[in-house]
């Protein structure tokens, strides 16, 4: 194919939608016409003829074609095909609906009657152009009755009867195309033996080619295909080397068939694994083609190698040629579908499932059936599914259930599709319904499926017998490699029926050859597995990683959907699991450590603090009152940076004295104090490679601060009592509930360490801020506690949330773990209530410092904010939980409670009775509820 036909150059951004644009394929249909025309004709077409015959859009068309060099121009206005143009036409012929028309239009034009007839024919081949030609006389007759004959004709045992091609000459080129291109036709519309009879017939001695020399154009790769797609391998492979050797190169027709035989031995090669061969073969083909000017060998050439590197899992390179075949074949029924559909499996290995599904959806109608096609619809019907488009995949359905004839192949591709589709809709008794009717547990796709609905259906030890004869029906066929996915299925359906170690196993052998996995498989499943089971066991960094990879494989994989394809495949593939995993954490703060738990806003904002910080070797100052988790954070920081594979180290600044400390965070040398009785590596050598968390920062003295200082300057340090330099690679963090800046300003920090290790500041939120969050993290020590004693995680009644949600929480999360703890071993019920919780609270409020912060005005409004309602709403509910709290503190004792909180008696009695909460904890439930009015001075106490 010539360059100017080239209109935006083959690129890896080139998708199928670019490459199939109409303006892009507009020019190559237009120059296909344009050679038709100039081919069909027995004498050059004058060109006014053609364009009054077919439109100026052809007119356009053929001044392409002479571009191209396909046609001539010649003298008076008229169009010559060049040598390849014809072989360019016949395979076209019948393929595309446009050249049937064109055949039609010209077939008045033609002044001989055999290429009249030829024309209606290829215009019509089943329908009117066959009448008209039967009721035709002359030479044509006997070759009508032939394909009469092999037109309806859809047994073997019917052959053609010999037509007498003889007197064709010069046409025989053209009956040879025709008769192939009828044959598939044939195959196509369900005949496939009668296709592969007249093939044969054709090639035979009373054929075709007994009878005119040269006339193997295009029957002999036909009827190679034909043999390799019964099965008849060797068969197939002896007939193309004969044919190959009889074929001179003396037309482009046999050129032509010659390298068309070539790249069909390659394929067999390939099948066979031998690559090797194969690809010598089609190299071949290539040079050849380029030489010979047959762009769309070359083009096939390259669909042959995109397939050899999707093969050896090189699927980049393989999009990339098949982008370029793509570019050559532009036009070219059914090779462009080939093409696509190779493009189509490439791009879905990639996860680039958008373009898979273009890529699919415009190869189908050009495929042969039964062959490619019953194959490739349900894989197309898959892809769609995935993407959740139920329409477009009820649409191929509907497409496949038309064209598929009423055969055993048929059936099964039918009912696999619609099983993928009834599994999409979570329809899965209905899936297995499908499955059940076609056939044996061990073939392939309906194992997957099945297993899939059954494991839905939370049917495992099902799912694990379908699965068992699945693998041994695989393991027989491939010997010993077996697909990844089946190792995927293998750890789901093992976690399902609680072996998580033999899940561990298998997830360990998927994960070992990823790329043979389709990206569906992969991408989703055996990550949200991998978590899954880290999230079982496993340790911190662990279960991190895991949750990391899946989310980044999550995002890699639908951040290129458009957002409306985005919601539809979330809507198919939001799994619960997934769900939890990006429910509980939204988008933008996924990275958090699963160990961190929280989803309050404040908390949000400090853990996307957290990631920013992470991602750099920056010096961190994290501040926080007591128990809010600086620790944690430290370990979050290192855990999700590029250390996190190093260790990571936190030392206690305030918990040792000046001297232990610098000896701890430096080492020290033998015999350099009094029991250094060996060299000793300090902390920051332990931390090389990883982080060093200084704890309590502000309460190093300012010896320890002089030193500190020195090592972080330097990077390098010398051991108590030695000479030696040490250079370590660490990350510090610090922490200080203590504000630095101003122990800084009070001369009680060195202003010059504080800037060192202020690199970032992150503030971490004291618990009474995170509002939903202490239910969150009580709700989750409780069934830590579960877990550790071995039973049922135990909850909080609605009055013990309340008292939860209400206590400001001086000692943050550590009191709230300790208090959870405490709770859960007091209560003997499964609700823990009030009277257990309160005293528990009650008693950490007496032990807490006094903080200038909780006596001032700060604390309640930032409890009002919490609250949400009124003002009045809210002064209600600080009453009722005061109440309630000494109401379980006096022992329900309404005397006592009333002399605790100041108020009088009828008071309270007023307001207790205002309340079933508080009416049931003073033993008063029997009591009637005040009357309205009474209820109203209750409410205004
Ligand atoms: N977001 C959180 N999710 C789960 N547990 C948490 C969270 N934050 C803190 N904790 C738990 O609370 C306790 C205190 O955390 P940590 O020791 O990190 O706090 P800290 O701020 O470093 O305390 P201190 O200032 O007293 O050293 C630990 O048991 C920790 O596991």
């Amino acid at each position: 194919m010539a360059p100017g036909f080239l209109l935006v150059p083959v690129s890896p951004d080139d998708t199928p939608a670019s490459l199939l644009h109409p303006e892009r394929r507009e020019p190559a249909r237009r120059r296909r016409l344009a050679v038709l025309a100039a081919c069909a004709a027995p004498q050059p077409l004058s060109l006014s003829v053609l364009a009054d015959a077919l439109g100026d859009a052809l007119l356009d068309g053929a001044h392409l074609a002479c571009d191209a060099g396909l046609c001539r121009k010649l003298p008076g206005g008229t169009l010559a095909p060049a040598g390849s143009a014809t072989l360019d036409m016949a395979v076209n012929l019948l393929e595309v609906p446009e050249v049937r028309a064109t055949c039609a239009r010209l077939a008045p034009l033609a002044s001989a009657p055999d290429e009249a007839l030829l024309l209606m024919l290829a215009a019509d081949p089943l329908g009117e152009g066959r009448r008209r030609l039967e009721s035709a006389t002359g030479r044509a007759a006997s070759m009508v009755e032939g394909l009469r004959h092999a037109l309806d004709a859809p047994s073997a045992r019917t052959r053609p009867t010999p037509w007498d091609f003889e007197p064709w000459g010069a046409q025989a080129r053209w009956a040879s195309a025709l008769l192939a291109t009828t044959a598939h036709v044939l195959v196509r519309m369900g005949h496939p033996e009668s296709g592969h009879a007249l093939v044969a017939w054709a090639l035979g001695p009373k054929g075709l080619t007994g009878r005119v020399a040269g006339a193997h154009g295009f029957l002999a790769p036909t009827h190679f295909q034909f043999l390799l797609d019964a099965g008849r391998r060797e068969e197939g492979v002896a007939f193309a080397r004969e044919a190959r050797e009889a074929l001179d190169d003396a037309t482009p027709e046999s050129t032509y068939s010659r390298l068309m035989l070539t790249v069909l031995e390659g394929r067999v090669a390939m099948d066979a694994g031998d690559e090797k061969l194969a690809r010598r073969l089609f190299t071949s083909v290539e040079t050849q083609a380029r030489a010979a000017g047959l762009g769309d060998m070359v083009g096939l050439a390259k669909v042959a190698f995109a397939t050899l590197a999707r093969r050896a899992e090189q699927n980049t390179a393989a999009i990339q040629l098949g982008l370029a075949a793509l570019e050559l074949l532009c036009g070219e029924v059914p090779f462009e579908s080939v093409a696509l559909l190779g493009l189509g499996h490439a791009y879905s290995r990639e996860g680039r499932h958008l373009e898979a599904q273009a890529a699919l959806t415009r190869a189908l109608p050009g495929l042969d059936i039964p062959f490619q096609q019953l194959r490739a619809y349900p894989q197309a019907i898959a892809t769609d599914c995935f993407l959740g488009d139920t329409a477009e995949a009820e649409r191929k359905l509907a497409a496949l259930v038309a064209l598929a004839a009423d055969t055993p192949e048929g059936r099964l591709s039918i009912g696999l599709g619609r099983a993928h589709l009834q599994c999409a809709r979570g329809e899965w008794e209905a899936a297995l319904a499908t499955l059940d009717g076609l056939g044996p547990l061990d073939a392939a796709p309906i194992g997957w499926l099945r297993v899939e609905a059954l494991l839905a259906l939370g049917r495992a030890r099902e799912a694990a017998r379908v699965l068992d004869a699945l693998a041994q029906g695989l393991y027989l066929r491939e010997g010993a490699t077996q697909p990844a996915r089946l190792h995927l299925l293998d750890a789901r359906v093992a976690l399902a029926n609680g072996d998580a170690s033999r899940a561990r196993r298998a997830l360990r052998r998927a994960s070992a050859r990823p790329d043979r996995l389709r990206a569906q498989d992969l991408a989703l499943r055996a990550q949200v597995l991998t978590l899954q089971l880290a999230e079982d066991g496993g340790t911190d960094a662990q279960r991190l990683s895991a949750r990391q990879a899946a989310l980044a494989e999550w995002r890699r994989l639908t951040e290129p959907l458009s957002p409306e394809a985005r919601a539809r495949f979330r809507r198919v593939y939001d799994r619960p699991q997934l769900l939890a995993l990006l429910g509980e954490a939204p988008a933008e703060e996924v990275s958090a450590p699963a160990y961190l738990r929280g989803g309050s806003a404040a908390f949000r904002a400090a853990m996307a603090q957290l990631r920013r910080v992470a991602s750099s070797d920056t010096s961190v100052l994290l501040f926080g009152e007591t128990g809010v988790g600086k620790e944690l954070a430290a370990r979050a920081i290192h855990d999700v940076s590029r250390r996190a594979a190093g260790p990571f180290v936190a030392v206690n600044c305030a918990a040792i004295n000046d001297e232990l400390l610098l000896s701890d965070l430096f080492g020290h040398e033998r015999g350099s104090f009094t029991g250094a009785v060996a060299r000793q590596r300090g902390r920051f050598e332990q931390a090389h490679g990883g982080t060093l968390f200084l704890d309590e920062v502000a309460d190093i003295s300012p010896r320890g601060q002089a030193a500190l200082l020195r090592a972080l300057q330097e990077r390098a340090f010398q051991r108590v009592g030695g000479t030696e330099e040490v250079r370590v690679d660490v990350r510090v963090v610090a922490a200080s509930n203590r504000n630095l800046a101003k122990a800084v300003r009070a001369g009680e920090f060195r202003q010059d360490l504080f800037f060192r290790l202020n690199g970032i500041h992150v503030e971490l939120p004291p618990l009474r801020e995170r509002g939903e969050d202490v239910l969150l993290l009580a709700t989750h020590f409780l069934q830590e506690a579960a877990q550790e004693r071995g039973g049922p995680p135990k909850s909080f009644s609605p009055e013990a949330e309340r008292l939860l949600r209400a206590h400001p929480w001086p000692g943050n999360v550590r009191e709230l773990h300790n208090t959870v703890r405490a709770a859960d071993v007091l209560s003997d019920t499964r609700a823990i209530g009030a009277a257990v919780l309160a005293p528990l609270l009650q008693r950490a409020l007496e032990c807490a410092e006094p903080r200038p912060a909780l006596a001032g005005m700060t604390d309640v409004s930032a409890l009002f904010r919490q609250h949400g309602g009124s003002l009045r709403d809210f002064l209600a509910e600080v009453q009722r939980q005061c109440i309630a709290q000494s109401l379980v503190e006096n022992g329900g004792n309404v005397v006592a409670t009333a002399a605790a909180l100041r108020i009088s008696r009828s008071r309270l009695t007023q307001v207790v009775l205002g309340n079933a909460e508080l009416r049931r904890m003073s033993g008063r439930e029997q009591d009637a509820p005040p009357a309205p009015a009474r209820r109203a001075r209750a409410r205004r106490a």
